[in-house]
């Protein structure tokens, strides 16, 4: 797994770095620099070659001072470059300013950023405005930087792009959109979150060499990309019981589609056994739909913690198609009762958010999977910080929500979107990288098929937050392998495929 930073977790490795006496600020400054060169000609062999034109526009700090190595590479191959510097030159920070001076020592100019700097057909625009130090929103009129007649073949930014912050992922005031996003040592937060993918264009990555001080578990960050647990997924020997049981509950009659989905995801997933606990009116609606699935009727509350007390049932899946009714709170009470692993999904996350006692039964075998809607049901507060608008930089994130509510509730929180958060109470957190490919998740049944997945984990063993993370990276995993089309009955059906793909 890719840890990756905040602002402040990356200011203080390079703090922890400069502290050791083995590199200087002006060393990784020169790596930096050099590196986003490096990374701008892997992605555009073209430019490797021949004298090009480019502009690159400095801010006031380190992040400029990037801009300055970079523009004295570019010339040292012949390019014609252009810096455009934002703010006073003797205000630059120390490295900044030591890379200004020598850009300009080599007879360059610098002018000032302004309306209309960039003109003409300028093969390589290089964002060096801000950085990770970003603290407030972009007043500047980016669009306004350009005339009419400007026309730019490749736009690169520098570590993250301007205006966009590298703690949310959140666009502060206005942000300038690259092709291609070249960042040190680690991927920040802001890469993978909110606004982040219509703005950062490709990611790449480049070791500036710290990696020395990022082994040190000290400066280690708890935010990292879902990895799967491929030891964890393969099955081992054994018979159907040694891989779990989960029980899925189902709504009445009419509202049974959504358990069933679970249930066959449950079941792909590898648990052992997979029963639907069906209130009477729906039995035979569901006995006409399943073959592999078990059926088991449950009428009410007492029916449901008689089943319980069967230790062979490892987890519990309930809020798919549940209902919203007395009888469906009285399920989650008794699921909680009996301190089993248990997904709580969709219509259980809204009984939660409406019930104080039902929130204060959560435990840490539960694992609450809410979209953006039921979040805000479950932890109103945390959803209304992380919907207002950012007056300043970091701005409160959505990984900053879901390890709050994570630990409010005392329990996994997978906080659902193109950029699903996943967050354990004991303050881990990962994040699954959106993707285009992956957009087609959006879709009916498809949280549905989440939850099976992540109770069908529960049930082999896994721990929350490992089942709950694996369940999202899987997901993400089938809808890339199916592609365009998919719906939620395909996903399942795809699993074996991604098994098959990751060697399993
Ligand atoms: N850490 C590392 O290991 C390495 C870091 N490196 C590089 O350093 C970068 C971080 O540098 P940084 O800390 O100097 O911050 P940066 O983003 O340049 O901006 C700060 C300046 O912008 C200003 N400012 C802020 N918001 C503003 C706004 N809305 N509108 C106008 N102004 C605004 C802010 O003003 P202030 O808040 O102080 O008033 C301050 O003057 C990092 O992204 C990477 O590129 C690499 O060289 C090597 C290794
Ligand atoms: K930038």
């Amino acid at each position: 797994m890719a840890e990756i930073l905040t602002a402040a977790e990356m200011r203080s490795l390079e703090k922890v770095a400069m502290e050791s006496g083995r590199v200087t600020g002006l060393e990784l400054m020169e790596r930096a620099g050099q590196g986003v060169c490096d990374a701008l000609f892997a992605q555009w062999p073209a430019l490797r070659w021949g004298p090009h034109r480019a502009v690159v526009l400095c801010g006031p700090g380190n992040n400029g001072g990037d801009g300055f190595v970079i523009a004295r590479v570019l010339a040292e191959r012949g390019w014609l470059v252009e810096v455009c510097l934002l703010g006073d030159p003797t205000s630059l920070p120390r490295d900044a300013q030591a890379n200004h001076d020598r850009w300009c020592a080599a007879g360059h100019a610098v002018v000032p950023l302004g309306p209309g700097c960039i003109t003409g057909a300028v093969d390589l625009l290089v964002d060096a405005l801000f950085g990770t130090g970003l603290t407030r929103p972009v007043t500047l009129d980016l669009a306004g930087l350009m005339t009419a007649e400007a026309e730019i073949g490749h736009r690169v930014a520098v570590d993250i792009p301007s205006g966009l912050c590298a703690d949310s992922g959140r666009i502060l005031g206005a942000a300038l959109a690259a092709d291609l996003t070249v960042s040190f040592q680690t991927a920040k937060r802001g890469h993978y979150l909110a606004d982040a993918g219509e703005v950062c264009g490709a990611l790449r990555v480049v070791d500036i060499g710290l990696g020395p001080w990022l082994d040190d578990r000290a400066a280690v960050a708890p935010a990292q990309l879902i990895g799967l647990p491929l030891e964890a997924l393969a099955k081992r020997r054994g018979h159907k019981f040694s891989h779990g049981h989960a029980l899925v509950l189902t709504g009445g009659a009419g509202r049974t589609g959504a358990a069933r989905l679970a249930a066959r995801g449950a079941l792909r997933v590898g648990a052992g056994l997979v029963t639907l606990g069906v209130p009477p009116a729906a039995q035979m609606e569901v006995a006409q739909q399943i073959t592999a699935l078990m059926l088991r009727r449950i009428s009410d509350a007492s029916d449901l913690s008689a089943v319980l007390r069967d230790s062979r049932i490892t987890a519990v899946c309930l809020g798919p198609g549940l209902g919203l009714d007395e009888g469906a709170a009285e399920k989650i009470a008794a699921v909680l009762a009996s301190g089993k692993p248990v997904v709580l999904d969709a219509d259980a996350c809204t009984l939660i958010g409406q019930d104080p006692a039902l929130f204060d039964a959560l435990h840490g075998g539960c694992v609450l999977t809410p979209h953006g809607g039921e979040f805000a049901r479950l932890f109103p507060d945390v959803a209304a910080r992380l919907e207002a608008k950012p007056d300043r930089g970091p701005a409160f994130s959505k990984i900053d929500a879901a390890m709050q509510a994570a630990d409010r509730a005392g329990c996994c929180v997978v906080f659902k979107g193109p950029d699903t958060v996943v967050a354990g109470a004991d303050g881990s957190c990962r994040v699954n990288p959106p993707e285009a490919a992956t957009a087609w998740l959006a879709t009916a049944g498809s949280g549905d098929v989440l939850a099976g997945f992540v109770t069908g984990l529960l049930a082999r063993g896994l721990a929350p937050v490992e089942a709950a993370a694996a369940a999202v990276a899987l997901h993400a995993g089938c809808a890339r392998r199916f592609g365009p089309g998919l719906i939620a009955e395909d996903l399942p059906e795809t699993l074996p495929a991604v098994f098959r793909d990751l060697g399993l």
